[in-house]
């Protein structure tokens, strides 16, 4: 077996479709396991993997560990296997903590975000010169190349990147929301309002990789004058600008936290 998915939860799911969509490796190639007995069934039945109990493990050559951080100190015992590789989509869980709990240097870190599910995740990666050595960092890069683009980061930056990309689809939903609330609350036909919302926010981001700064389009945007400066004018009173970076600031910081917790 070539890989092992151990949580196939949001993220274990975007990936299992993904490499198989992309012919990256074949479903028969993949083993499922996961708290929900028959959530993995159904997910293998669906996509022609196998499903997995933890002695199974044995003969797995890469384990992608996709559960929530804190159930890594319980599950760590019996994912340690002793000659597999490992990939962890964790928050916040470290190389040191990964290695430490499963008895081996063969250890990648990924930090995508939900966009996996649709091909557009930032992926960020990183490996110990172990993982890299023994094939299994250019593995998870090719897995993850599935699913999205892949960006080499040092580690001491994982925290920050989980929370600004990993964390990054939420935010967008609030900022999604809130803006369809705001035409609600002026009339829009609420289904009419989240529709705009949601194709706002696909044509802005087209619109902002064409400029090499965010402040480009947002001047292009405001007439002198006109209306959108009087609302701008709101947006920076209510420091809007203050609360995002507070934002990834608090979330970079609970990653750190994750992590200590999980030592
Ligand atoms: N969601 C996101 O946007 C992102 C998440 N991450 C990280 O990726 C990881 C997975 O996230 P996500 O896919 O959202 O999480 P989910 O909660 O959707 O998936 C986790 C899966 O693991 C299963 N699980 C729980 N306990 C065990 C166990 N003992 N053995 C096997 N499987 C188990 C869960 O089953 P059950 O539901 O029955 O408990 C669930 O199906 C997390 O560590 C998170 O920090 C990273 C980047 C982005
Ligand atoms: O909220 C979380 O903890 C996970 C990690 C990044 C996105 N979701």
């Amino acid at each position: 077996m070539r890989l092992a998915i151990v949580g196939v939860g949001k993220l274990g799911l975007a990936l299992l479709e993904g490499v198989t969509a992309r012919g990256v490796m074949s479903a028969g190639e993949i083993g499922l396991l996961d708290a929900n007995a028959g959530r993995a069934a159904e997910l293998a039945e669906r996509s022609g993997a196998r499903v997995l109990t933890p002695p199974d493990l044995r003969a797995a050559e890469r384990i992608l560990v996709s559960v929530q951080p804190r159930v890594f100190p319980e599950i760590s015992e019996w994912l340690a296997q002793e000659n597999a590789g490992y990939i962890s989509t964790m928050a916040g869980v470290s190389t040191a903590t990964l290695t430490r709990r499963l008895g081996t240097k063969r250890v990648v870190r990924v930090m995508p975000n939900l966009a996996a599910t649709i091909g557009l995740s930032q992926t960020a990666i990183t490996a110990p010169r172990e993982a890299e050595g023994a094939g299994d960092l250019a593995f998870a890069r090719q897995l993850f190349g599935s699913v999205g683009d892949v960006y080499d980061l040092p580690e001491h930056l994982f925290n920050a990147f989980t929370g600004m990309s990993a964390s990054g689809p939420a935010y967008a939903a609030v900022f999604a929301e809130a803006l369809a609330d705001g035409g609600v609350r002026m009339g829009l036909p609420r289904a009419l309002a989240h529709e705009l919302a949601a194709k706002l926010l696909v044509a802005s981001g087209e619109l902002l990789q064409q400029r090499a700064h965010p402040g480009l389009l947002k001047d292009e945007v405001a007439s002198p004058g006109g209306t959108t400066i009087a609302g701008l004018e709101v947006l920076e009173a209510a420091g809007v600008r203050g609360a995002l970076m507070g934002a990834v600031v608090a979330a970079t910081r609970r990653g750190s936290d994750l992590g200590k917790d999980q030592e």
